[in-house]
């Protein structure tokens, strides 16, 4: 049986259309394609044609309507870099920075990731569905359809497969849109410090054969960082992941320039990610080989560090991304309607371009443009509606939720703010 539905009457759908083969770069990262007064018709999950709202209401009967007047529609925003399935908190560790402690002085002190890695691994399978889950519920409700999950908090075979399949699981259960990363190269186990080489070996031997072969990764990231992996070393695990079909990604040059971002240019990574201390030279690279630039200004502002230089990249060329970075650690948040705001305050972007960075752009850094990242016929009818009267109004009112409706592949999820 069909099943249709019609928003009829917004004030602006903003289609983000015509990035089909690459992401937006420069000017084109300001190109929104806004239709006032507009409409969207979706059938069977699917988008089926976009437009002027009495165009489209002439043209298409549905069975289902939601009147959007006033308001702003959008594509689902995607988020293209948590750390989602974890446990335990680390308010500690904040009240201890609060008082000059660095995040990697905590980290090489036994805290940090390894906190986080001794509660996760502590978890059953169970108890960090239950937690993500209602994290994933979180990311809805913030008008989110789509979200990169990490590992990267087992640190070993058994508990890095545990955390993917919970991953795996939510993706079969949630209606949020889960898109997985392989992270055992996250940090070095404590009891493994002196040894690190036995480490990346096991990374290399053990863990990317099996994750690849139970089909439980499309992406292998590294923490290429000073005191954590080395860029030689991020090289080698990345490598091996390619040969097992597992697309680079890298933290890139987060704490100080590391050569993270020419790394990420050289091996042919879809993304470099943090990149607050990207170099000159790293900048470059990632514009000429079409690496994109994931932002991630949560992390600075909740890490009080210098912004990642947004406005340089763009203008150089970057085609760039933001996302939360959802973790407990270093950025515990799940609102990517904030770090759009933060990135026009802080990064010195505009409206426009935080609002491809949140969709299209982030939807190409997670490979999964064909089918979300814009309101076009043929993709996914993923949809976020807003209770503001014009897309400016998102990044201009901060630290509020103006989400109203979330459908995800045709199917009301939110309404009225709420869980349905
Ligand atoms: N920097 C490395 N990894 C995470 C933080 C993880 C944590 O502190 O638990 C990040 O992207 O910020
Ligand atoms: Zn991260």
């Amino acid at each position: 049986m069909t099943e249709t539905l019609l928003i009829t009457n917004a004030a602006q759908v903003v289609t983000m259309k015509g990035h089909k083969d690459k992401p937006a770069t420069k000017d084109a990262m300001s190109e929104l394609d806004i239709i006032e007064n507009g409409a969207v018709f979706m059938e069977n999950g699917k988008i089926v044609a976009v437009g002027n709202d009495q165009e489209i209401c002439s043209a298409y009967k549905a069975d289902h309507h939601i009147d959007a007047s006033g308001k702003v529609v959008t594509p689902g925003l995607i988020d293209p870099h948590t750390h989602l399935v974890h446990s335990g908190t680390r308010e500690n560790e904040y009240a201890m920075r609060l008082k000059g402690k660095t995040y990697m002085e905590i980290m090489e002190a036994g805290g940090g990731i390894h906190a986080t890695t001794r509660a996760t691994q502590a978890a059953t399978h169970e108890e960090l569905y239950e937690q993500s889950k209602k994290r994933l519920d979180q990311f809805l409700l913030h008008g989110v359809t789509t979200v990169e999950a990490k590992s990267g908090y087992g640190l070993t075979l058994e508990h890095e497969l545990k955390q993917l399949e919970v991953v795996q699981k939510l993706q079969q259960e949630h209606a949020v849109d889960l898109i997985s990363t392989f992270m055992g190269a996250h940090a070095i186990p404590i009891a493994e410090k002196e040894k690190p080489e036995l480490f990346v070996e096991r990374v290399i031997q053990e863990m990317i054969p099996e994750v690849a072969k139970k089909k439980l990764a499309s992406f292998n990231d590294v923490f290429c960082e000073r005191g954590v992996f080395t860029p030689e070393q991020s090289r080698r695990i990345l490598e091996a992941g390619k040969k097992h079909g597992l697309i680079p990604k890298i933290h890139a040059d987060e704490i100080e320039p590391y050569g993270g971002a020419e790394l990420a240019a050289s091996i042919g990574a879809i993304s470099a990610d943090h990149l607050l201390k990207a170099s000159e030279q790293g900048i470059k690279d990632l514009a000429e080989t079409g690496v994109i630039g994931v932002l991630l200004p949560g992390t600075a502002f909740f890490l009080m560090a210098e912004f990642a230089e947004a406005r340089k990249m763009i203008d150089a060329g970057v085609a760039v991304a933001l996302s939360t970075d959802a973790n407990p650690g270093s950025s515990p948040t799940i609102s990517l309607p904030f770090i759009m705001n933060l990135g026009c305050l802080k990064m010195g972007m505009t409206p426009e371009e935080v609002l491809t960075a949140t969709t299209i752009n982030a939807a190409y850094a997670i490979g999964c443009a064909d089918e979300a990242g814009s309101l076009e016929a043929g993709k996914k009818a993923d949809i976020t509606i807003f209770n503001v009267p014009n897309y400016l109004t998102l990044s201009y009112q901060y630290g509020m939720n103006h989400v109203d409706t979330v459908i995800k592949a045709g199917k009301l999820v939110v309404k009225g703010g709420q869980l349905q």
